[in-house]
């Protein structure tokens, strides 16, 4: 009973703990029905809204290849979704179809529905730059621009937005603090981007992707290819992260999406086999598949 109970709070808002916690029914809930009644009584907008809905996907490569088989999901408001799964089970598609990526390569079929705040992204009405402007990436190398520390951060804040000088210098280290750079750089922020560390690379490429303020962003194994101080950093960085924005993560590491996800999807050969809170996915899978990917018996 204890168990079903954690279940269903961990998947509650800050907000709706505590408001539980204030009527002091957490302790005395001696049985689900009671808490279900609580829950039932809580505001729709204090529970976790559901930012993107993927809608029966299907995605095939030029030569074929069903990478996507029917996937269907919520991907919750500031929250961080975490996508695992054993090599080649489409995590990285279903990631670079969030910001219509596959549209750069011709041949590429895709069916379904994606919704945006239950606009569809995958409609060809909706343009791909300003897309990518509400849903921005960070992918698995570090990805500097050749130019200063400070104009790697501005650059995409002018993309969108007309600051001042001032206001582009506050926007720039209000990114950098984020993604918990700051310190390390503030001295010198003339500096040339690929002069710094990969990880403090990393870091830079999530403060220009930040600076754009998209209210999604898709992180492509940020840390599998840094130190795992850098690594640590960039996990803090997540965890805040989503006060303001939605996150969805592919990581290989399974102590990392336990650790900085609230929701996980497990794949396995292109279909959704398991999708939960991060609870329910690491602590009691209901799928077998789930159950021996996680417990490192395959994969
Ligand atoms: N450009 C492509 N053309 C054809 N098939 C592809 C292409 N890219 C990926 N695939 C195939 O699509 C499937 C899903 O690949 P994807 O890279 O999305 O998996 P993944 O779970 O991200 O794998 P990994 O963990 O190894 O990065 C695999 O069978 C892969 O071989």
């Amino acid at each position: 009973m204890f168990n079903t109970l954690e279940l269903i709070v961990a998947s509650l808002s800050e907000t709706a703990i505590e408001r539980i916690r204030a009527e002091g029914t957490a302790r005395s809930a001696a049985t689900i029905d009671q808490l279900a009644r609580v829950i039932r009584s809580i505001p729709d907008d204090q529970l976790p809204t559901e930012k993107i809905s993927v809608r029966h996907l299907n995605f095939y490569y030029q030569d074929g290849n069903q990478a996507l088989k029917d996937i269907s999901m919520p991907i919750y408001a500031n929250r961080v979704t975490a996508l695992i799964g054993p090599s080649g089970c489409g995590k990285s598609t279903l990631l670079r179809v969030f910001n219509r990526m596959y549209s750069l390569y011709p041949g590429q079929r895709i069916e379904g529905e994606v919704l945006l705040d239950g606009e569809d992204i995958l409609s060809r009405d909706l343009d791909a730059v300003i897309l990518r402007t509400r849903i921005g990436m960070v992918f698995q190398r570090p990805t500097p621009f050749p130019m200063s520390i400070y104009d790697n951060v501005a650059f995409g804040i002018s993309l969108n937005r007309q600051l001042s000088k001032a206001e582009t210098d506050t926007a720039v280290e209000a990114a950098l603090r984020r993604a918990a750079l700051w310190d390390e750089v503030k001295d010198d922020l003339s500096r040339s981007g690929l002069a710094l560390s990969g990880g403090q690379q990393q870091r830079l490429s999530i403060a220009r992707t930040i600076a754009i303020q998209p209210e999604v962003i898709l992180l492509d194994e940020p840390c599998s290819a840094i130190d795992p101080i850098s690594s640590a950093k960039i996990e803090q960085t997540i965890d805040e992260l989503k006060r303001a924005h939605t996150v969805i993560i592919v990581t290989h590491n399974l102590q990392q999406a336990a650790r900085v996800s609230d929701y996980a999807g497990f794949m396995y050969l292109g279909e959704m086999a398991e999708f939960g809170t991060v609870r329910e996915i690491f602590v009691s899978p209901q799928d077998l598949r789930t159950q021996r990917f996680i417990t490192g018996r395959f994969g």
